[in-house]
């Protein structure tokens, strides 16, 4: 690639923002051209971002962009997304969004699990459903990428290879623990210092938003409509994410079915012991563990990753890359900080 990629950051204050910032300001062909920040317009980087000063300290934030860009990424609350994606595809701007706004093609989905009326069909129709190792060809083409939550990321790489190959099974159970930086940057009193430290707890019990989600996507890869019953813990960790998954089901043998499936992804390991959190931190990696409990005649999956890394911020740097044509894998880290 010749020119250099265009690119700009909305809510780049929150942590998603900050972490795609911290991996675009490394990258060979883009430049950031605007950090489009609704509570610090007007202000430096080096005031309130001071992490980046070393890379961007110069920089004002903006409250619109203030230059020509080729493509946003939107590290925003869902309801805001909603309506800034069609604002910036009526623009003919390409767009990585990062809520969920427009990941799940039911709309009705939204009034029951997001709250709100969801009044652009046409958009969510054309969004395509950023997890590369399921869609990879199709993010190449796209206009609106929907990054996938990262609940959902970490489940549906553990769960593929049984779709793939058709094996029968019954039931889904996964049980998921995340950091707290999954619940954004925002002040929440469970998130409190003395709250949180030495403290796990689960949340969303009977319904989280992303049991619909990762619905959908099952739906799409395999035509099925498959029930999965999910939980969300939360841990007293910054960030990472391990995702147990308990398929009932006789195929024993799964190992050598989840190395082929992924033989070739570049971001997907199989591993023969239990991922640690601290395997996947800073990186665009998932480590999948597949075993078989003979006794239960269950299929368990470990899926280990960031949730600000594939699970949500270095995923777009992979979609971007997809999407302007670069090397998938450009920039994208692999080799965690340990311990
Ligand atoms: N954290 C995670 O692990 C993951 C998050 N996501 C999704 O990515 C998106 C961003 O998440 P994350 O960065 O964690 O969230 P944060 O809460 O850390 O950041 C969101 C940012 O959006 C901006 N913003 C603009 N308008 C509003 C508004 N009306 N109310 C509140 N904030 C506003 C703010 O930045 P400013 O003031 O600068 O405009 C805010 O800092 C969300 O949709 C989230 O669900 C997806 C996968 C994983
Ligand atoms: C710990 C925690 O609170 N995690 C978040 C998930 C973050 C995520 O993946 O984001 P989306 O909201 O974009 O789907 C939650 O459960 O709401």
């Amino acid at each position: 690639m010749e020119q250099t990629l265009r690119v700009c950051i909305y809510g780049a204050t929150g942590y998603t923002a900050s972490e795609l910032i911290r991996i675009l300001v490394e990258h060979p062909y883009v430049r950031i051209t605007d950090l489009v920040s609704s509570s610090t317009a007007g202000r430096k980087v080096s005031e309130v971002l001071p992490h980046l000063t070393p890379k961007l300290g110069d920089l004002v934030l903006s409250k619109e962009p203030e230059e020509d860009f080729d493509l946003a990424f939107l590290c925003l609350p869902h309801e805001v997304s909603l309506e800034t994606v069609p604002e910036l595809l009526s623009k003919g701007k390409k767009v990585v969004d990062l809520s969920g706004a427009y990941r799940i093609r039911n709309p009705k989905a939204y009034e029951e699990f997001y709250g709100f009326v969801h009044r652009y069909e046409d958009v969510l129709e054309t969004a395509v459903y950023g997890l590369p190792e399921f869609f990879r060809e199709s993010i190449k083409g796209a206009q609106l990428v929907a990054n996938p939550g990262c609940y959902p990321t970490a489940t549906l790489l553990a769960l593929y290879p049984l779709i793939k190959e058709k094996v029968e099974f019954d039931s889904v159970i996964v049980h998921a623990l995340s950091g707290v930086s999954g619940a954004g940057r925002g002040l929440r009193q469970q998130f409190h210092y003395p709250e949180m430290e030495e403290n796990f707890f689960a949340y969303s019990v009977e319904k989280h938003r992303h049991t619909p989600e990762m619905e959908d996507v099952v739906k799409r890869l395999s035509g099925r409509e498959m029930r999965i019953r999910f939980t969300p813990v939360v841990v007293p960790a910054s960030r990472g994410m391990l995702s147990t998954l308990y398929v009932r089901t006789n195929i024993k043998d799964i190992e050598d079915l989840y190395r082929e499936t992924y033989s070739g992804e570049p971001f997907i390991t199989i591993s023969r012991t239990p991922p640690m959190t601290k395997w996947v931190l800073g990186t665009n990696n998932c480590i999948l563990y597949p075993t078989y409990d003979a006794r239960s005649s269950t299929a368990i999956i470990l899926s280990a990753l960031d949730n600000l890394g594939k699970g949500a911020s270095s995923q777009a740097v992979q979609n971007m890359n997809l999407m302007f044509g670069l090397e998938e894998t450009l920039s994208l880290p692999t080799v965690p900080k340990f311990p």
